[in-house]
């Protein structure tokens, strides 16, 4: 068994499927595949934007609703004018959304999300099995995730049981015939049966839980990008391929900002030995990068650059100079814990700490107030992390004698920045941009 994810980047158009199909077609042993895919092209920004209409500018909502109508129904004619594919079901989940939208409850703001955004998978997932269903030989098999992955209820960043999946995963998976499935990543079911998401870009992680618990032999994640690149090439257009990664690099990477892969999804397969590609849709004869175990650490690694956009310095201090910083350390964790906020750099000295987050619009705010109960709290929004790994000596210097950083980390492999935009456009980009 082997497990296929396809974003939203590769099934961007029409052509983006028909080149889609393509690939599964030379598979050898087809049979045995399971295709994720995410929602087509920027269809979930598209849902978030349709609901943010719903919620707060309903004069916004019919405009929204259509450009993802538009956007399916011009997919679906495109996709039939290839042959005689049925899909009525993809446009019954899009006549759904319409009616949902028009329509909405709000049980809160992560609940009413989790009940809107899924719709990009599900489409997306009827529309590629009708395709591949009228295209290939070999019988296609959709399934509902929603029916393997159960989750618990922290809606927009569940966290699926793996316990109670992986039994299930392996009963939808299995086949008596020949058979490719295809099926949604992103999304799961919470306890009450009602749909929960595992966060932005979440589906390399849905992947990376089924190849997990199907034991497969290799998950391909097919991107835009030649592979995992030493920077994003859409910042760095000289970043080179990195044929070969540790899961360990690739973890610090996509936790730095590295967006090709989603951090979560380099733990199951650690885990499990089980090797991760990231492959270039547009050529798929390459061979792309292969994230493996590997057991000689290269003695001169390539300069790695990844970008965290949108950051929030976030600097405590006790209202009474009388805190030992350790008792209350807990306190501030457990805050942002509560309202599902990642930290992203911490730096801690006896009565302060400042901590760089992604600024959730949603999520924030609570957050805040929560901890102003307890600390003086000042907050410098619109920042960028910047992370360095295996930097040379020349690109350390010359990021030293660029002026003006909020906070700068360094480990014998790692340098961290925390810029402002302005600085980082002025100093920090030119510098990496040649360094690179
Ligand atoms: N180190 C990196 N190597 C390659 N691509 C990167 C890297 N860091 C960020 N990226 C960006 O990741 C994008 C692919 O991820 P994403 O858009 O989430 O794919 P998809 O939606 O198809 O799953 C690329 O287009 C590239 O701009
Ligand atoms: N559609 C979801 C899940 C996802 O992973 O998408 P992609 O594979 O296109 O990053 C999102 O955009 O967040």
């Amino acid at each position: 068994m082997e497990v296929y994810k396809f974003g939203g980047a590769s099934l961007r158009n029409a052509d983006a499927v028909r080149a889609m199909c393509d690939i599964v077609r030379t598979v050898p042993h087809a049979h045995r595949l399971v295709i994720v895919v995410s929602a087509m092209g920027k269809m979930t920004n598209a849902l978030e934007r349709a609901l943010d209409a719903a919620l707060h500018a309903p004069e916004q909502l019919q405009e929204a609703v259509e450009q993802i109508a538009t956007f399916h129904r011009s997919m679906v004619e495109q996709m039939s004018a290839d042959g005689q594919g049925d899909y009525s079901a993809a446009l019954q989940q899009l006549a759904d959304l319409e009616i949902l939208l028009s329509h909405l409850p709000n049980p809160g703001f992560d609940q009413v999300y989790d009940l809107v955004v899924p719709y990009g998978e599900l489409i997306s997932s009827l529309i590629v099995a009708a395709y591949l269903k009228e295209q290939l030989s070999v019988p296609v098999q959709w399934v509902d995730i929603r029916t393997v992955f159960r989750s618990n209820s922290v809606y927009r960043a569940a966290t699926v049981n793996t316990a109670i999946s992986e039994p299930l995963a392996r009963q939808a998976f299995s086949s008596e015939r020949p058979c490719i499935f295809v099926t949604q990543g992103f999304i799961a079911q919470g306890p009450e049966g009602t749909t929960t998401t595992l966060g932005r870009e979440g589906s390399d992680y849905s992947a990376a839980l089924l190849g997990a618990f199907l034991q497969a032999k290799a998950v391909t994640i097919w991107k835009d990008v030649p592979g995992f690149l030493t920077a994003d090439p859409a910042l760095f257009p000289n970043a080179s391929l990195l044929p070969e990664l540790d899961y360990r690099e690739a973890i610090e990477m996509a936790n730095s900002g590295a967006k090709i892969v989603h951090p979560k999804a380099l733990k199951p397969l650690q885990n499990a030995c089980i090797p991760l590609y990231v492959r270039p849709f547009n050529q798929p004869n390459e061979q792309g990068s292969a994230i493996c175990n590997l057991a000689l650490h290269d003695g001169n690694p390539l300069t790695q650059i990844a970008i965290r956009e949108g950051q929030v310095l976030l600097s405590l201090s006790p209202t009474d100079l009388s805190f030992a910083l350790q008792d209350t350390l807990a306190e501030a964790f457990g805050i942002l814990q509560t309202h599902q906020l990642r930290t992203n750099l911490i730096q801690a000295s006896a009565i302060s700490l400042s901590l760089s987050l992604d600024n959730d619009s949603t999520r924030l705010p609570p957050a805040l107030s929560a901890l102003q109960q307890l600390f003086h709290v000042a907050y410098n929004e619109g920042l960028r992390l910047i992370t360095i790994r295996h930097y040379t000596p020349a690109l350390r210097a010359a990021l030293a004698s660029i002026p003006g950083f909020l906070i700068r980390q360094e480990t014998r492999t790692t340098l961290q920045y925390l810029v402002r935009e302005q600085d980082w456009a002025e100093g920090y980009y030119p510098t990496l941009l040649e360094a690179i």
